[in-house]
């Protein structure tokens, strides 16, 4: 039977923004010369009201605005918003010549790259193509992302990431989620580790078979092979019925090893050699199977000194981590934690069928302090548990139940790199001055404006 012609793909789709209609007349002509579709707007709140109307691979916004000026505030916040509603779309700016320091913001904002005005044709088409196929291979593969049998199911979950970190974290996984390089997800319990992987599967080509998930490193010695390779009928007592292992779910999908670093030498040595050839067989039978299977895999332990103690093998370390991950701990991103307060406010309110309630500036600041040895987990936790307790439409410090004993158990100061030593004393002291900006100022010496910069720089908010 002959197979349908594949439909020609739809022209690669742009917004771009400027103010200045001469602008875009000229990237339009540009751009529609080389196929590209475009659609202009010259406001800020023409590229909000565009992005909620239909979708693009990706989008050219001009930093300034408000005519005569070059701070590109309007500019920068933009990217912010867009980045909220949209956080994969592509985004590249563009600045006044010479305006490296606007670029580099944009950059730490999320956008892609920036070209300098007046732009080079060749070089602005190239730079433009190249991030417009780039967000159109991350909807696609997203839109694809059905669920199977024997997958991790659901949307893929929210990655929260305001912190210059985890804006390096998504980077990472938008440029290797695609890829079929195995990946080995390191961090602290609790940090977003099966997030990361959720993702990386959702943007990769096997998004739409299983992503199944296997807690490598709990698995008694008996069940092990079985889980992972599957059983006949009869192959042990307790064998009632033939089992399919995890392998053979994940074939052409993504089989995710949590906990990989707990995992016996034993279980190592059958793991690393299945992986090495693609080959299995259940337990009780000698028919070979072969699995097509993309690994990631997640660890709170340090495989590299789990390796230098004989603990784990080097071989299959070097199987797994073909790129490394790394989810820093919640105590060393502090500017994601309102976002991720807020967030997680509004689903368990949405949960409980109530208005989600605010935060009040002091409970903003306990939340800031707070050591969060849980992580993510823990900050889910607690704003449940706050969600419950606050009595009207604010949650106060005392509906948080922070442990005392856990707050502000920093690193010593000695211990702090300069950034994170002056995080904790701004936090600090803001915290003491009930969020009072001038108080605080004037508690560390600095001006006002000096300190709303850095407030400014690690996503702060004080009062008055
Ligand atoms: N960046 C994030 N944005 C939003 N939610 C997050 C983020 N990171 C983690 N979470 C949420 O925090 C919880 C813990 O995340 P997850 O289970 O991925 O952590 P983990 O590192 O795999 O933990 P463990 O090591 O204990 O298995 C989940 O409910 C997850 O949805």
């Amino acid at each position: 039977m002959a197979s349908a012609p594949e439909s020609p793909s739809p022209p690669l789709r742009l917004l771009a923004a400027d103010d200045h209609p001469d602008i875009l007349d000229a990237l339009t002509l540009l751009f529609k010369r080389a196929g590209i579709q475009v659609v202009t707007t010259h406001s800020p709140a023409g590229v909000l009201t565009a992005l909620e109307a239909q979708e693009f691979d990706a989008l050219l916004l001009d930093m300034n605005y408000a005519r005569d000026t070059t701070s590109g505030h309007e500019g920068l916040d933009l990217i912010s918003r867009v980045r909220e509603r949209e956080p994969f779309v592509p985004v590249l700016v563009m600045t006044a010549w010479g305006n490296v320091e606007a670029a580099v913001e944009a950059l730490h904002r999320g956008a892609r790259d920036y070209i300098q005005k007046p732009w080079d044709n060749a070089r602005l088409l190239a730079t433009v193509k190249t991030q417009l196929e780039l967000g159109r291979a991350l909807r696609g593969t997203r839109r694809s992302a059905a669920p199977s049998e024997g997958a991790l199911q659901g949307p893929l979950p929210p990655l929260a990431h305001e912190s210059r970190a985890m804006q390096r974290v998504v980077q990472l996984v938008e440029r290797v989620g695609p890829s079929e390089a195995n990946v080995l997800i390191t961090g602290e319990h609790g940090t977003g580790k099966e997030v990361v992987a959720r993702w990386l599967h959702g943007l990769s080509k096997r998004a739409s078979h299983a992503l199944v998930s296997v807690n490598a490193g709990g698995l008694a010695e008996g069940v092990f092979e079985s889980e992972l390779f599957g059983h006949v009928k009869g192959a042990f007592t307790d064998a009632k019925s033939a089992r399919v292992g995890s392998f053979e779910l994940a074939h052409e999908g993504t089989l995710f090893l949590d906990e990989v670093g707990n995992m016996p030498l034993g279980q190592q040595a059958k793991l690393l050699r299945a992986l090495q050839t693609g080959e299995f067989h259940a337990v009780g039978s000698s028919h070979v199977k072969h699995a097509n299977v993309r690994v990631l895999s997640a660890t709170n332990v340090s495989l590299p000194e789990e390796t230098q103690a004989g603990r784990f093998r080097e071989d299959l370390l070097y199987r797994l981590n073909t790129v490394e991950i790394h989810l820093p701990p919640l105590r060393e991103r502090r500017e994601d934690i309102a976002a991720l307060a807020t967030r997680f406010l509004a689903e368990q309110a949405a949960r409980y069928g109530r208005p989600a309630p605010g935060l009040s500036a002091r409970a903003l600041q306990a939340l800031l302090e707070h050591a969060w040895p849980g992580n993510v987990r823990e900050l889910e936790h607690t704003m449940e548990r706050a969600m419950l307790l606050a009595q009207g439409d604010t949650v106060e410090v005392e509906d948080l139940t922070l442990k005392p004993a856990l707050r502000a158990t920093q690193a010593p100061l000695p211990d702090m790199t300069m950034e994170q030593a002056e995080h904790y004393l701004i936090t600090r002291a803001l915290s003491r001055a009930g969020g009072n900006v001038t108080e605080a100022a004037k508690a560390l010496g600095l001006s006002r404006s000096a300190l709303y910069r850095r407030l400014q720089h690690f996503g702060l908010k004080g009062s008055g």
